[in-house]
This record gives structure tokens, sequence and C-alpha cells, in this order.
């Protein structure tokens, strides 16, 4: 296999997805620093099935998905599969782009962890700076079903309609999702969108397409380059003179830290990875935002108008001591019966879904390796429905019980037919736990394997400059550096920690008296 040295860039970002997008996007706007970003997938320029929104299911599963499986889940579903984008945009060019500023107790929350210089206050300038087209669902997209969704809502659960989430903080609330799109193409306004296509011409910016990370390479305590792959089977390092940004995601990220021998030493010596630095937080705190789903038969066949299936939602705060909300839901104008259908239930031919979703879960998970090979996926083991008190089950037992509330209000009411999942017969709280936590899915939001934290916390991955601790050289900007998941969609949050990546990076660029 052919190995050669590349030229050098001041930077090198692994990952051209929702962060690496814009952290390299950022560094260019400076002409003399040269960026090279590494990016497993393909462009999606030009390509029709990933710029248009309302195809995002299309693509799970697909060859432009990593698809990552998870470990036995007892207490819960163990057939989740993970969607991770495998092309330009990273997740950020096949999610469904709910856009959601996270609130000001999700920042302190963090600040608390450790993530000095994170809290709400700090971190609210970063929102102000996003390139994305942020926009509330358009009228032409609110489909008859949602609209009536949202009055049900207001009037079964006692809270407010909100118009524009993003407008000011919020406990609870019920409307249209702000998502980041151009409603009247359906086009996204994904990360490569909006901070990649319109700068592809610069010299400085070089993408290297279908192109694989397998390690980091470092000397003396310092990252140095990134030693890749690229589609013709060619192996290369990429030499960073300044350093080495990694944004893979939270899946991703720490799978290559391990690879490269930055991890827990005891897990890496038995795998046989020679040790770098030893560092036990990596892969630690995996975390997601588990999800039940209760479908109704409608009477017939829903107007066909949405601008990605899922427009519409609400927040409850069931704990008035709660700093946020403490029970999501989403709407979904389609019938979700992926996992009850294991179950043994049926898809109605036509129906809704509302899931049940929970905005600070308390199981904690892990990601291992369980092999030095790297095309062998890393193992996710999220912990669901681990938690000592079952706070996890409990909440969605509350949310399905709301969610019938709301399905007994007009105007949703009498569009619906009755009942599939869990059917009206489950009422006791055992039964209703068990189906809701046998059927639950993801919303594909793991965060966290990275942690950021203060200098004395022994599993914080990167401090709060987002520097991997004890290397230099070396940072992490992605899902991965989350302490804690926010109560609302992180994909917003991740945008931020991008740009404040960007931020810190400018700011100590030898030269730059900022
Ligand atoms: C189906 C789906 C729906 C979602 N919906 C929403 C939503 O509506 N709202 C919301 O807030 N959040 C949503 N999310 C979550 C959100 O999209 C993610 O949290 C966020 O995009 C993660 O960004 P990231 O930068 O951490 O990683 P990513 O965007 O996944 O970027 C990682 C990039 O790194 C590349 N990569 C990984 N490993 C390597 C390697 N070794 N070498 C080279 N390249 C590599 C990948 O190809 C990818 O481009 C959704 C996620 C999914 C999957």
């Amino acid at each position: 296999m052919a190995q050669q040295e590349t030229d050098d860039y001041d930077y090198v970002v692994v990952g051209g997805g929702t962060a690496g997008s814009v952290v390299a996007s950022r560094l260019t706007e400076d002409p003399s620093v040269r960026v090279a970003v590494i990016e497993g997938g393909p462009s999606d320029v030009d390509r029709p099935e990933v710029l248009t929104l309302r195809r995002w299911l299309g693509l799970l599963g697909g060859d432009l998905d990593y698809d990552y499986p998870t470990t036995p889940q007892p207490r819960g579903n163990s057939h989740i599969r993970h969607s991770r984008a495998r092309v330009l945009g990273g997740c950020s060019s096949h999610n469904t782009l709910i856009s959601f500023k996270p609130l000001p107790s999700d920042w302190d929350e963090w600040a608390e962890a450790g993530a000095e210089g994170w809290d709400a206050a700090s971190m609210d300038p970063y929102y102000d700076r996003l390139l994305n087209n942020i926009v509330p669902v358009d009228e032409k997209d609110r489909n008859a079903i949602a609209r009536d969704f949202v009055e049900a809502a207001q009037e079964a659960v006692g809270v407010p309609r909100v118009e524009g989430f993003n407008k000011e903080p919020f406990h609870e609330g019920v409307g249209f999702f702000d998502l980041a799109y151009h409603p009247e193409t359906n086009k996204r306004s994904s990360a490569s969108v909006a901070y990649l296509h319109p700068f592809l011409d610069r010299p400085n910016l070089h993408l290297l397409l279908e192109t694989w990370a397998l390690r980091l390479e470092t000397a003396g305590g310092r990252a140095t380059g990134v030693h890749v792959r690229a589609e013709d089977g060619t192996e290369t390092t990429v030499t960073a003179a300044r350093e080495v940004i990694v944004c893979a995601g939270a899946v991703d990220t720490p799978r290559l830290l391990m690879l490269s021998g930055v991890g827990p030493k005891r897990d890496l010596e038995a795998l046989g990875i020679p040790v770098v630095h030893d560092l036990p937080g990596v892969g630690e705190n995996l975390l997601d935002h588990p999800e039940s789903v209760i479908v109704w038969e409608t009477h017939g066949p829903l107007p066909d108008n949405s601008a990605m299936d899922s427009d519409a939602g609400l927040f409850v705060r069931r704990d008035p001591a709660a700093k946020g909300p403490d029970l999501m839901f989403h709407f979904y104008q389609t019938p979700f019966t992926d996992n009850p259908e294991r179950l043994g239930y049926e898809k109605p031919r036509y129906g809704v879904s509302m899931t049940p979703n929970i905005p600070k879960p308390k199981s904690r998970g892990r990601l291992y390796l369980t092999s030095a090979d790297p095309a062998v996926k890393p193992a996710l083991d999220f912990g669901y429905f681990t938690d000592e008190d079952d706070y996890d089950g409990r909440t969605l037992v509350d949310g399905i019980r709301i969610a019938r509330e709301i399905a007994r209000t007009e105007p949703l009411a009498s569009w619906l037919k009755r009942e599939v999942c869990p059917g009206p017969e489950l009422t006791g709280d055992e039964e209703l736990g068990e189906y809701a936590r046998k059927v639950a899915h993801t919303v594909y939001h793991p965060a966290g394997t990275c942690r950021i934290g203060a200098g004395d916390d022994p599993l914080a991955v990167v401090g709060p400059d987002l520097t991997v601790r004890g290397l230099s050289g070396l940072r992490i900007a992605d899902a991965s550096v989350f302490p804690t998941i926010p109560a609302v969609n992180p994909m917003i949050g991740v945008f931020m920690v991008g740009e404040k990546c960007a931020d810190l990076l400018t700011r100590t660029t030898p030269g730059d008296d900022a």
C-alpha cells in the first residue's frame, strides 16, 4: 500500500460534519491559514436526496450511514440502530434540523460541571453568529393535523402556545419547531450548506473526501498529524503545523482517540493498543435522549404538506422545581411503528404518533472498543433505563398518559379512529413502563463521550479550552464534549461548540492580539 507525506497544513480537522464544517469555515476566513478537512464521506453538493430535508428518512440505514448497533439493553430495546451520517455536513446532512438554542439552564449546568466559560451568558453570542437559516416551520408546511395537535395540547395540558421557540427561554409550551431550512425549496441549511458551500473556492481550504482517519500521530506528547486512508486505499499522513481538531462526533471521536492509544490504559492494553496517554474518561458518560411512542390510526389519509413530517412538539415541566422542561414530545404525522411491530403490533395504513422523550435522562452509558482493528465498530452501551430510581422509565409512562389526554381533546380527537399501540387496554404503571421501554427508540442524540471538565475531574477528557488533557496540539469540538445533555435537541449546541472552538483557536493564533 502506498505511503506518502502530504503538504503541511496549519490545522487538520478530522470530520467535516456539523461542528467540523463550522471550525474549518471559520479558520479559513484568514487566507493565510491552511486547513485540511479529513471527511469519511462524499460531498453533498448537487445531491438532492441529501439536500432535500423531507427526504431524511430515506438516508437512514443506507450507504451514507455508518449505522452503529447498541449492545444488548436488558431494560430497554436492544434493536436500536444509531444512525451517523457519512457525508459532508455530517448528521446535519441527514437529520431533521430541529433547531433549539440550548436553554440557559443547560449551559449553566455545564459551567457547574467544570466547563468554566461555557455558562449561558458567555455562550449566547455564539448563537447570534450562526450562519444557518433558522426559521419557524413555514405556514405552507403546517399540516392541518399538526395544527390541531398544537391546539389540543394547549387545552389538555394547559401549556402556552409558542411561536418561535428560540425567542426566549421556556419551561413548557407547544408549537411548531424552528428548523434550519429554506422553506421555499425545502433545502437543508445544514453545516455544509451554510458553512462550506459558499466558500469551496477558498484556496486555503482543502477537503479530503472519502478519506478515513485511522489514527492520530503524536510525538513527545504533541499531536503532529493524522494518518488517513483515501478511497483508493492509499495511506498518507496529513501533518498539522499548529493543531489537530477532532470533530468526528460522539461515536467516532472517542473511537479514534482510543485507536490512537489515548484512552483508559487498562482497556487499551487488553486490546494490544500501545498506550500513548492514559485518559480514563474517553468513552465514558455516553448520553442520549431516549423516547417511546404511542400510535393512533386516523380515519383516513392526512393532508400531505409538511417540512419533514415531525414539525411540531410539546414541552412539559412536571416538577415545578426542575430548571427546564422534564418531558418532551415530537408529533409525527406518520404511524411510527418500527419498534412496536417487533412486539406484534400492526402498522395502520394511516396514522400519527406522539413520542414522549426524556429531556434530562439519568441513565449513563459507555462506549468502548472490542478490537484494535479500526474496521470493527465500537460497542455502544447506553445503559438505557438503568438509573436507580427508574426516573427515566417513569418519565415515559407519564408521557403516555399525557399523550392520551391530548388525543382525547378536540380538535385532535375527531381525526383519530383508535389507539393502536400500546392500546387502550394497557393502563397500569408496570405494563405501560414495560411497553414504553421495550419499544423505546433513539432520536439520535449521542453525546458526552469526551466531556469537558475541570482540571481535578478524573473523567474529563478536554479542558474548557477544548484541548485534550495531557497532550498538546489536539482539541475536540463536537457532541462528544458535552458534559451533560441539553433538555432540547442538541444540534444547535453542537454548532455553538464549533463556533466557540474556532474562536478559541483564532484568539490564540500567534500574532493575533484580540
Ligand atoms: C437521524 C437524525 C436526526 C436528528 N435530528 C436532530 C434534530 O432534528 N435536531 C437536533 O438538534 N439534533 C438532531 N440530531 C442530532 C444531531 O444531528 C447531532 O447531535 C449533531 O449533528 C452531531 O454533530 P457532530 O459534529 O458531533 O457529529 P457529526 O455531524 O456526525 O460529524 C462527524 C463527521 O465526522 C466524520 N467522521 C467520523 N469519523 C471519521 C474518521 N475516522 N475519519 C474521517 N471522517 C470521520 C463523519 O463522516 C461526519 O461527517 C439528529 C441526528 C440524527 C442521526
